[in-house]
């Protein structure tokens, strides 16, 4: 049986007339609520910084553990710096994922202490052009979930105003011979409201579709994958669906992988209750107790292994 594709939204049609909009939300809502995930294609981030990004990651990545370590910074709780290869696994895993990350955080874009690579001198203006860039884009696909979910257009763009989204550069190194069972990117779901993904420099993304398929998902340059995250699935009362996704090792190659995921994130203090209205459109029934961006972004860190940022 041929696999339904991932449904693809433009991001054209999304600032287009009316009518052409509603069709573009419709489709993304739709998408959400099904499968959880779609692609953005054309998009409004620069091919040029999503380039250089990645140039610049990978230099970053080569330089010798003495030098990457030096931007580990435990007081950041994995949450802005370097996190080593095996220092996060997944929610419910005993084995840590194969990769290495560098997380561009909101603070990290102003704060006067915030770590960045000396030894790559570009890595933070292209770095803070394609975290602006990404934000721009969310934005606009936040307004189009509100809208899709009858709320009003600034709904989630206000709750994501001020928020710690993140940017992460994640390096998955070649293969060589994991313990058995460990996995790139062990299943998991996303933790915050959105997630965006530009291409990855290889492929390995993989979704949990209904009927229990890891489907994997190809992308091309010029495409961005999103993504439901828990807690807009809270906010929704499971209406817009947070599909549990992995990262597979590469089969048989010894091939390194780069991806740059995009975590939008609320305030702290925003409240993540089921909305009344959505859990009317979902059975009536809350599925999701009350709590704030803040507890539950703490325990879900605790969840990996990884401190909240203080
Ligand atoms: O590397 C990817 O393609 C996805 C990574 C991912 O799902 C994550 O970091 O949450
Ligand atoms: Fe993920």
């Amino acid at each position: 049986m041929t696999r339904p594709p991932i449904p693809v939204v433009s991001y054209a049609d999304l600032i287009g007339p009316t009518a052409v909009r509603q069709e573009a939300i419709a489709t993304l809502g739709q998408a959400l609520e099904d499968l959880g995930f779609f692609i953005l294609e054309p998009h409004p981030v620069s091919p040029e910084v999503v380039r250089r990004a990645y140039q610049d990651a990978a230099k970053f990545f080569a330089l010798p553990d003495a030098a990457k370590t030096q931007y580990s910074l435990p007081q950041h709780g994995g949450q802005g710096g370097f996190s080593n290869f095996g220092s996060e696994q997944a929610k419910g895993h005993t084995l840590p994922d194969l990769k290495e990350f560098w997380h561009v955080n909101r603070h990290s874009l102003t704060a006067p202490d915030s770590p960045w690579p000396q030894e790559v001198p570009s890595f933070r203006p292209v770095m803070t052009r394609l975290y602006e860039q990404l934000m721009a884009c969310a934005e606009v696909l936040l307004a189009a979930c509100s809208d899709y979910l009858g709320q009003p257009s600034d709904w989630l763009v206000a709750m994501a105003s001020g928020g710690n989204t993140v940017l992460r550069l994640a390096h998955y190194p070649p293969v060589g011979q994991p313990a058995a069972g460990s996995l790139r990117a062990a299943p998991h779901e996303d933790i915050n409201l959105i997630t965006l993904l530009c291409e990855a420099t290889a492929p390995g993304l993989e979704i949990l579709t209904q009927d229990g398929q890891w489907l994997p998902i190809k992308t091309t340059p010029g495409q961005i994958v999103v993504d439901t995250g828990d807690m807009l699935q809270n906010l929704t009362n499971g209406l817009f669906r947070s599909t549990t996704h992995r990262v597979v090792n590469p089969q048989p190659s010894n091939q390194a992988r780069l991806s740059m995921p995009f975590f939008v994130h609320p305030r702290p203090e925003i409240d993540l209750t089921p909305v009344d209205s959505l859990v009317d459109r979902t059975g009536g029934m809350p599925q999701f107790p009350p709590i704030t961006a803040a507890a539950y972004l703490a325990r879900r860190l605790g969840e990996i292994q990884v401190e909240p940022v203080g």
